[in-house]
């Protein structure tokens, strides 16, 4: 289970850590983890330990500022994991990641071995954003998404995202006084994202908007998920017990590991456009994306790179790693145009290596 703890489950209302809550929380895991659970946790808060330590207000604060305080932060946060930890006698590990290292298979290969052979010995992996080297184009940018990355590295059975309010509500309950919480999900609608807004914590980064797109990552590759108040007594052993707590989402059929990170881990450098017949084998789970179904290459990308696969109306129907640089596929398009009929096509994309995202795909 991947449990996920925003800065404001671990902060004061002023955005001091506070030892209390995180005190908490750690004798709640200690325990699952004696029970024989495997756990994983994505804890926020190193920003806000880095300004506290520091004296900096969060008004008007530059992002190099707000990274200079995580890099001071993140040490006094983990110190303090440590602490708490080793009087439960649980041995801990810090990982922390940027969205490029989720980007490349390899590298997410990696982060899955680490994992595995942490949790193998018993101990506990705690996760943030390495927000030194997190620049825009290669964040998470929220802890939530990391989170639902995190799970899916992991092939977790649960994503538990806790924070300062016990669920996902109509609306903002802050705002709203007549918004009503929301215990279950079967499905993230357009109209269910239309209910999710910003955070307005001094702390917290996202609100639930964030939260409802990690859900959908989550619950999309298989992996239940809750949204609930670290505040609430024993709310983990609730949730284990699948007690009504919070608002829970229920999973989606599973894709394997590799679709999920193809699906949700990779970031995609271009496109290719199919016709109608190889769109629709594709979205019957028939075979690989030949030459011969492709009519268009758009963007600049190299072999080995994820390309959304596009019908001819633009609707994406999917995402796959191309065999073919984009210079070498419009190269091949055009002979294919002169050649017209040509025995064999070559394979753009693998079958093993794509994944459909609309209905009817067999995945
Ligand atoms: N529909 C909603 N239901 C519940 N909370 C909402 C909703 N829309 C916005 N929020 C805000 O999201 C906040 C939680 O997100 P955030 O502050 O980012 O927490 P964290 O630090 O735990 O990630 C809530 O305190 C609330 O103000
Ligand atoms: N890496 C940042 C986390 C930022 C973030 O996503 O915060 P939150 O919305 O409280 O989970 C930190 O540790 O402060």
């Amino acid at each position: 289970m991947v449990i996920k703890v925003g800065s404001s489950s671990i902060t004061e209302a002023g955005g001091k850590i506070s030892q209390e809550k995180m005190k908490s929380l750690t004798a709640q895991m200690a325990s699952l983890i004696r029970q024989g659970m495997e756990l994983i946790l994505v804890s926020s808060g190193a920003v806000a330990a880095g300004l506290e330590r520091l004296g900096w207000s969060r008004a008007q604060i530059t992002i190099p500022e707000k990274q200079a305080a995580a890099a001071v932060g993140q040490g006094i946060l983990i110190g303090m994991y440590q602490q708490l930890f080793a009087a439960e006698q649980i041995q801990i590990a810090q990982l922390l990641l940027t969205r490029a290292d989720v980007e490349d298979r390899k590298r997410y290969i990696h982060i899955r071995n680490t994992v595995e052979t942490l949790l193998r010995r018993g101990i506990l992996p705690i996760v943030n954003e390495n927000d030194t080297v997190a620049v825009d184009e290669i964040r998470f940018g929220d802890n939530d998404t990391l989170g639902s990355l995190v799970a899916l590295v992991a092939e977790a059975d649960a994503l538990v995202m806790l924070t300062d309010i016990d669920g996902l509500y109509t609306s903002n309950p802050a705002r709203d006084p007549n918004a009503r919480r929301i215990s279950e999900v079967t499905e993230i609608t357009p109209g269910l994202k239309a209910m999710a807004g910003q955070s307005i914590s001094r702390v917290g980064t996202g609100g639930m908007q964030t939260k409802l797109a990690a859900a959908e990552i989550a619950t999309q590759s298989g992996i239940e998920t809750f949204i609930a108040s670290s505040q609430e007594p024993d709310v983990l052993t609730k949730i284990v017990s699948r007690q009504q707590v919070g608002t829970r989402f229920f999973p989606h059929h599973r894709l394997s590991g590799k679709k999920s990170w193809l699906a949700y881990g990779t970031r995609v450098e271009g496109s290719v456009t199919v016709d109608a017949g190889a769109a629709e084998a594709l979205i019957d789970g028939y075979g690989s994306l030949l030459l011969a179904g492709v009519e268009k290459v758009s963007g600049e990308f190299l072999e080995g790179a994820a390309v959304a696969i596009r019908k001819a109306d633009g609707e994406e129907i999917g995402k796959g790693i191309v065999h073919f640089s984009s210079f070498d596929l419009r190269l091949l398009l055009e002979r294919k145009k002169v050649e017209k009929k040509q025995s064999h096509y070559p394979v753009v994309i693998h079958r093993d290596a794509l994944v459909i995202l609309v209905k009817e795909g067999n995945q």
